[in-house]
This record gives C-alpha cells, structure tokens and sequence, in this order.
C-alpha cells in the first residue's frame, strides 16, 4: 500500500483517515481501521499508519487536522486499485452489442471490422480517449490492453493513458494469418519489424507507468515462424508477453488441427518460448490438468474473464481448480467479449461462475467473495515487478506474495 519514504519538511499533503481494505497471501480480504494516509504532490502514498500516531504525522509532516478528510465509518472505505488483466481497448466501440455469435464467427464478423478502423487517427483519439476515462472512472488504476495491429494508433493509446495517469502493459496486435477478413492482418516480417519499432519508441518516451507488452493474438491467427521470433525477441529483452489461450471448444480443436505435432494448446507456446513468468494468457476455459502444471512450472499467469465468457457462451473457467495448481490468476473484463468495463462487474461475474459451478457437483468448493476481492487487486498485481517495493502498512511491513 505504501513504500517507506523519509519525511521531507513542508511538502503538500493530502491526507484520509479511515478504513482501509486490502488483500496479502495469508488473507484475502483485511479490513484495517482506522488507518490516516498521506499522499504528496505526485500521487504518491508517502505514509500509511495507525491513527494513534496522527498528532506525531502532523508534526513531521506539517499538515493540519482541520485539512485531513474523513471517511464516513460503514459507508466510506479504502481499497487498493482495480486490475483489469485482459482488455481490449480498440473494441470499446463494440461494448454492449454484437454478443450473439460464439468467438471465431464474432471475431470475424464484429471484430476484426471494428479494429481496422484504428488506421484513423481521429476514430483513435476518440475512442482511447473515451476509453480510458471510463475505466479510471471504474477503478482500474492498472490495466493490461490489448490494442490494434497499428503501431502508431497503439502508440497514441500509450499516450492517452500516460497522460490520464493509469499504469498499464500495451500490445501492438501482432498477426499474419487471417483468411476470413484479410483487409486485417500483418505481414510476417512487418508484424515483427513494427512490434520492435513500437517497443522501441515506447520505451523511448519514458512514461513511468506505461510499459510494452508483446501481444501475438492467439495460436490461429499467427504463423508459427511469427510466434518463434516474437518469442525470442521477448524472452532477449525481458519483455511481458500476453494472448489468449483454450477461450472455446471450437478454438481449441482448431488449434489442435493446426499444430497436431503439439501435445496441447499449451504446448504450443512453449514451444514457441512464448511461456514464462512474465506470461499472461486471457481464458483458460479448457485447460488440462496437466496444461496448468505447465502454467505452474512455467510461472505463467492466467486472466480470468468470467462476463465474456458468459456473454460469448464460450464456457465456465475452474479458477479454484487453478488456484490448486498454484497457477497466478487475475481478473479480466475483456471488452468487448465482456460487455463490461468495470472489474467490479468482472467480480460480480466470477462470483456467478463459481456459483454455477458448485451447482454442477455438489462437493465444488466455490470461491468467497474475498478470494475475489483479492483475484480482483493483488492477484492482477503478480508478475508485475513494478509492484515490488517494500511494502508497510501502519509500520508492519507486509509480504503480498513472498515465494513470487
Ligand atoms: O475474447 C477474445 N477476444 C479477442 O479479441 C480474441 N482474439 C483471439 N481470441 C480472442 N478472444
């Protein structure tokens, strides 16, 4: 929740006094009351303590009583960000509609039109603009996008969001396979050149809270030859890695189909060097047991997106059966599969899923809506290095996930 810092004299604060709720490893929902924050000028979280310590803040920190806002007890409360794990930002245009055909006719038919229209700078700005507002307005202080095959709309993205002040992972679409709406893929050597220059000029700007993330789609739309050398390129310069994995039972004949030689869906992007720690694949549905001690081994992480999976009717992800493999999972709200932009809606989502699937076997041991919550915010947070500075809370220091 905070990094400790020294206390420079006579800096601007704004502080709370209040409840606070927060998730670690050993517990996946703390209620923490009364705590006072204190954040600077720049938006950081400069002191989180016990109220008892507050006549002592004020006087190393020179605020005045009068100035600290309260929170209203039972009706007011603190938690940590919202992590939406798996997005797609160009498809904001979608939301809400075209949620009647199951994934591979809608990508087609919905999909693929709706990005190709990132090529216009001005439909670009609108629609990231708008975007991004909207899921601040939810809570989403991080967020990892999905964008468009256009380096340079991609790259505006990047810059709405820095400018809005939202961390945030970014891919440039990478695909070179797409028979059935070919005016929306790459070359094979394009999707690779532009996916270096993207990273490169990203990198460039130094936005400190907006990093590339290396984005092939998913197994059917990329060229083995494609996911080789993004696969190598991610791994030689330490870059995060995001697709979709077993999301529909269509898709994943169709992917067994296409590499027969593979033992699975898995084992295709293990093959292709494209699972490791820093992976977060979106779905899951259809996962083998022996596909998530992959995950496992690997440290590879999986989104959780209970709306879309729901509203395209692709199937019921087993997140405690997951969570038995030790494999990380967060929530997605994968818009526009998900007709949601709010991770409180993805919450509400999993907690339905679970249900449903404890009504299937009457042994399932559903999920708390505290598991939840901490799928929701900390869960999202693993993996992301950014996120390990020493944490304290009123002076303890907490270890969110100590064996990550
Ligand atoms: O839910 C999804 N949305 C997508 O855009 C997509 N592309 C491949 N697989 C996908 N699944």
């Amino acid at each position: 929740m905070t990094s400790k810092a020294p206390c420079p004299q006579g800096e601007s604060l704004q502080v709370f006094k209040g409840t606070f709720i927060h998730a670690t490893h050993t517990s996946p929902m703390e209620t923490l009351t009364p705590l006072i924050l204190g954040v600077n000028r720049t938006g950081k979280i400069v002191f989180i303590e016990n109220v008892d310590k507050e006549e002592e803040l004020s006087q190393a920190w020179h605020f005045q009583k009068k100035n600290i806002r309260v929170l209203r007890e039972r009706e007011e409360f603190f938690i940590p960000g919202l992590v939406d794990t798996h997005i797609h930002a160009s498809q904001y245009p979608n939301m809400g509609t075209c949620l009647d055909l199951p994934l591979l006719e809608w990508l087609v038919r919905y999909t693929f039109p709706v990005e190709s229209k990132f090529k216009d700078p001005k439909f670009t700005e609108d629609v990231y603009t708008k975007l991004v507002k909207r899921t601040l307005r939810n809570g989403t202080t991080t967020a990892c996008y999905f964008a468009t095959i256009h380096t340079d709309s991609t790259l505006k993205l990047c810059s709405i969001i820095d400018n809005l002040g939202q961390r945030a992972f970014v891919g440039k679409v990478c695909m070179d396979l797409n028979d059935l709406f070919p005016e929306y893929k790459e070359k094979l050597c394009e999707s690779v050149v532009e996916t270096k220059r993207f990273v490169a000029e990203l990198t460039g700007r130094e936005y400190p809270l907006v990093k590339p993330i290396v984005t092939p789609r998913f197994v059917p739309s990329c060229s083995s030859e494609l996911m080789q050398q993004l696969g190598s390129y991610a791994s030689s310069e330490g870059l995060h890695i995001q697709s979709h994995i077993s999301e529909s039972r269509a898709e994943v004949e169709l992917v067994k189909s296409l590499f027969p030689e593979c033992k699975n869906y898995t084992d295709v992007y293990d093959r292709h060097s494209l699972l490791n720690d820093k992976t977060i694949m979106a779905h899951g549905v259809y996962l083998s047991n022996d596909e998530l001690k992959v995950f496992q081994k690997k440290g590879a992480a999986i989104s959780h997106c209970p709306n879309s999976n729901i509203s395209l009717g692709s199937g019921l992800f087993d997140v405690r059966n997951a969570l038995h493999h030790q494999v990380k999972i967060g929530l997605g709200t994968d818009v526009s599969g998900g007709y949601s932009p709010s991770v409180l809606n993805a919450m509400r989502a999993a907690i339905d899923v679970t249900k449903i699937l404890g009504f299937q076997s009457s042994n399932y041991e559903r999920l708390t809506y505290q598991e939840i919550f901490r799928l929701a915010t900390l869960g999202g947070s693993q993996g992301d290095d950014r996120n390990m500075v020493e944490v304290y809370v009123a002076g303890k220091k907490v270890v969110p996930f100590p064996n990550a």
